[in-house]
């Protein structure tokens, strides 16, 4: 059940928001918009589990930055693999079943158990800080405008994952 392969970055994935177990927002203070069985399923297998940074657009909305957790949660023993991101903007609202785009464009770490809840907050706080600071370089800036993001309004043949890009 472990991922062995390593990264092959920047790529690009979208599919819908569903409901995880409703930790991300009620224990942890950090909601994350969890993608779909399907996109998890179309994940190549050269994309190891890990906690990455990029880009993230909902539905027609502004691209702002992005930490993902891609893999098992550990400390939570999750026996299913989940997507899970955590969008650097704060939300008016919920956008369970939207349509979200993501750039993975960086690894940041390996998942890990943690001893205490605490520990596990100031992980992911500390993956914050360090994907604000580092989605600031050029390299990295360029991305968000990538044709990926702009809305197509349906005149478009390329898909990902079933849906029109
Ligand atoms: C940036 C980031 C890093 C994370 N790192 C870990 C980790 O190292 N270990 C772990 O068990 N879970 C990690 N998580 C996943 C959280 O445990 C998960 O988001 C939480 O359980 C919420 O799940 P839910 O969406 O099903 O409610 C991380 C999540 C984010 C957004
Ligand atoms: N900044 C944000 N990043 C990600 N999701 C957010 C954000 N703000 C609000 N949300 C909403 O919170 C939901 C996730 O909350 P969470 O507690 O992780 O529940 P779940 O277990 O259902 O994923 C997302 O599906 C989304 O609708
Ligand atoms: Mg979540």
């Amino acid at each position: 059940m472990n991922c062995v392969f390593r990264n092959a970055l920047p790529f690009v994935t979208m599919g819908r928001v569903v409901k995880g177990f409703g930790r991300g927002s009620k224990e942890l203070g950090i909601p994350t918009a969890n993608f779909s069985e399907d996109v998890v399923e179309h994940l190549p297998k050269e994309l190891d589990c890990g906690i990455y940074c990029g880009w993230a657009k909902v539905d027609s909305g502004p691209v702002y930055k992005m930490v993902m957790s891609i893999g098992w949660n550990p400390y939570y023993k999750n026996t299913k693999k989940s997507i899970e991101t955590h969008i650097l903007h704060e939300f008016k609202k919920d956008f369970y079943g939207s349509m979200l785009k993501v750039a993975i464009l960086a690894y940041l770490r390996p998942e890990k158990n943690f001893s205490s809840l605490e520990e596990l907050i100031t992980a992911i706080k500390s993956d914050i800080q360090a994907a604000d600071k580092l989605l600031e370089q050029p390299e990295y800036q360029i991305f968000k405008d990538n044709s990926f993001f702009q809305d197509k309004n349906g005149q478009n043949n390329k898909y990902i994952n079933g849906h029109k890009t």
